[in-house]
């Protein structure tokens, strides 16, 4: 992984990283989970997915992803997508129950071929970003659900991607563990400077982290409205019992019943 950390630069001036132009994606010849779906994602983007269930945003990621291809459409990565310029955090920790916290950390590299002496550093760096440097030996069982998640994360960080994709993955959590890794989330994120698009449920959440959050409509899926968060980094409490905070919640919460209206 990187030392080296890319530097977030304001919005105007980041270069694109991934585009998706008029993507469809149907199920069985009959569900449409997206139609003409686009979206630019540009580097040091925080980017929410925001809608109600069923509205395509996991098969957005999944697309983004290359777990499955559009029906139509194109999903293009400037400059060529290379082999660990992804990570993936699903809603589940997903982790190997039999191997340790350095050993699933390893597993983006291992899948690469690369042996687990070759990218200890890497892997110990990963585990510093998240808080886990002591826990390196521990197995899954013995960490908590905030700890498997941060495991997670950093697997997903470890190859330093171009691209991180967080499918729900605070959901699972009690409300102050997943205030705080939304807090530590933001923090390491002005650390390494890494690209975000995050789905969520919550409108709070959404707000508290992005820099951008895309509403989606359901029936079929797409772009109901983006949203621009205009609220300066680093945010913490202050920002959280701000009322620019409650004013853009309600903005985005306004966005996301028009676009159940619309689906309705
Ligand atoms: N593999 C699949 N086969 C058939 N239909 C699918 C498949 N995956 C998703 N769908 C359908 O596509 C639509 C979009 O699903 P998707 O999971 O992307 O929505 P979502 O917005 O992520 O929902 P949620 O917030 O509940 O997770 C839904 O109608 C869903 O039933």
């Amino acid at each position: 992984m990187a030392t080296t950390w890319r530097k977030i630069k304001p919005m105007g001036a980041r270069p694109e990283i991934l585009r998706m132009a008029g993507v469809n994606k149907v199920f069985n010849g009959q569900t449409v989970a997206l139609q003409g779906m686009n979206l630019t994602v540009n580097e040091g983007d925080f980017i929410s997915l925001l809608g109600p269930s069923g509205c395509g945003k996991s098969t957005a990621l999944r697309l983004i992803a290359g777990l499955m291809h559009p029906t139509a459409g194109a999903i293009t990565w400037a400059g060529g997508q290379e082999a660990g310029d992804l990570g993936v955090v699903f809603q589940e920790p997903t982790l190997m129950p039999w191997a340790t916290v350095a050993h699933n950390v390893w597993l983006p590299y291992r899948l690469r071929g690369k042996s687990f002496v070759a990218v200890r550093d890497q892997i110990r760096l990963a585990l510093k970003l998240v808080g886990l440097e002591a826990f390196e030996d521990a197995y899954p069982r013995e960490l908590s659900g905030g700890m498997k998640m941060r495991v997670s994360i950093a697997r997903a960080l470890v190859t330093s991607p171009r691209l991180i994709l967080m499918d729900e993955p605070f959901a699972a959590l009690d409300e102050i563990t997943r205030h705080k890794l939304n807090n530590d989330l933001l923090e390491l994120r002005a650390k390494i400077g890494c690209t975000v698009i995050f789905v969520t449920h919550s409108v709070f959440e959404s707000v508290f982290l992005s820099d951008r959050i895309v509403v989606m409509a359901a029936r079929p899926g797409r772009v109901h409205r983006e949203l621009a968060v205009d609220a300066p980094y680093p945010r913490g409490e202050d920002f959280r019992t701000s009322a620019d905070y409650a004013a853009l919640c309600r903005e985005a919460s306004g966005a996301l019943h028009q676009a159940m209206g619309d689906a309705a």
